[in-house]
């Protein structure tokens, strides 16, 4: 089966996606997410300019080949951008083979490891009480697992702190918005939620928590000690982890279970992280880590150290991710948890879906492929918009940290 065409479709229903749509003579396309939020441009270009003409002609069948050639064959291995691009065309290729199969693709994988696929869904609130309340209505939509993020007194804005009820966009202005920060307003502050959130909802449900990537390794073993009276499912991006020794340090301090991942790209951002044990959880996923293709080797080794997944599943990672996210989850046997961070009807409507949300699990399809499509005319009602993530300074004076 020859790959005749493929096309990057960009469109931005309510916020900015990439889309890559391969098409084969035998009459079969498919389609994987290429989103990179506040930088889509560039992946669009690199698909467009240097990875669609080696596309053409090729056996739609040699995924593997075509990665490849693709990561091998760029010389410049790696980044996000790169890996995105490659994990667009890898996806399409295995909607077009599970197609080609006429099976979902989770059968194509190694078949269903469990019935569903348990989720997280987040609680904001601009204060304790506001998440509280937030996380007590999620609990009675039916999620098992909450991720809880509140504002901080006297900080301006916060991560994860959303004027939306089911939905978190933080790429929210055509130049970088700027949000304050403090870590030791932000290590008082934190446990005292927790303990709200244990009194408030009782002990059933999973609690999570991002910090995302704002705390030296020391200040995260302070915060991982004083949340452990609140059994917390994961602690999520304690501190950046371009040096992953630096998790060495907070495992010493705390026996939280640790997550990272969501800003990694390939398996060399987490192999010292995974063969020594330093984290509980891998977030990578489908989008930004090379595709299925890659996705499946990076679970492989953490399942030989007791790491298990949680993909990342924020709005910005379209309902393409989503869906091949599920049929993976579906099948991986290391699977933990996987983040549900609800799309807008805008979005959800340009990318019609077959997967579904029941009592705390979401259900890939049984339709061939991965089961997600895009809605082209639709989609081109929907201009792309510039949109930027925020950068964040310290509130006493301005120095430029982590957002
Ligand atoms: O979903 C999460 O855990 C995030 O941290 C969301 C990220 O900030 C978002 O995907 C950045 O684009
Ligand atoms: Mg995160």
């Amino acid at each position: 089966m020859k790959i005749t065409n493929a096309k990057v479709i960009v469109c931005s229903p309510g916020r900015n996606f990439v889309t890559l749509k391969i098409y084969t003579d035998e009459g079969l396309t498919g389609i994987g997410d290429a989103t990179l939020n506040g930088r889509e441009l560039s992946v669009a270009s690199y698909l467009t300019d240097h990875v669609i003409p080696c596309l053409i002609g090729r056996d739609a069948h040699q995924i593997e080949d075509i990665w490849q050639y693709l990561y091998r064959g760029a010389y410049w291995r790696r980044g996000p951008v790169t890996m995105s691009a490659i994990a667009a065309v890898d996806t399409a290729l295995w909607d077009i083979k599970a197609k080609a199969a006429n099976m979902p693709l989770y059968q194509l994988l190694g078949g269903r490891s469990r019935h569903g696929v348990m989720v997280y869904g987040h609680a904001n609130g601009s204060d304790i009480e506001h998440t509280v309340d937030e996380a007590l209505r999620y609990a009675e939509m039916g999620y098992m697992a909450i991720r809880a993020q509140a504002g901080i007194p006297g900080l301006k804005k916060v991560y994860g702190v959303s004027k939306d009820q089911l939905f978190y966009e933080p790429a929210d202005a055509s130049l970088p918005s700027e949000h304050d920060w403090s870590t030791e307003k932000y290590l008082d502050h934190t446990p005292k939620l927790f303990e709200k959130l244990r009194d408030k909802l009782g002990w059933e449900h999973h609690l999570l928590h991002d910090a995302h990537h704002r705390m030296t390794p020391i200040e995260a073993g302070r915060l991982g000690k004083a949340l452990e009276p609140y059994r917390l499912f994961w602690l999520e991006d304690a501190t950046p982890a371009e040096n992953q020794e630096a998790f060495r340090l907070i495992r010493q301090h705390t026996v939280t279970p640790l997550a990272v991942g969501e800003v990694f790209n390939t398996i060399w951002d987490c192999k010292d992280l995974i063969q020594n044990q330093l984290i509980d959880y891998i977030r990578a996923t489908v989008v930004h880590a090379g595709g299925i293709t890659h996705l499946r080797r990076i679970a492989d080794l953490a399942a030989m150290y007791q790491v298990r997944t949680g993909c990342h599943g924020a709005t910005d990672l379209s309902p393409v991710c989503m869906g091949a996210a599920l049929h993976f989850d579906t099948w991986v046997p290391n699977f933990g948890i996987q983040e549900y961070m609800r799309h807008t009807e805008e979005t959800d409507a340009v990318f019609p879906h077959d997967y579904h949300f029941d009592k705390g699990f979401l259900y890939a399809g049984e339709k061939p492929g991965h089961g997600v499509d895009i809605d082209e005319k639709l989609a081109a009602k929907y201009p792309y918009s510039r949109a930027y993530l925020p950068v964040n300074r310290l509130a006493h004076d301005g120095t430029l940290t982590n957002w």
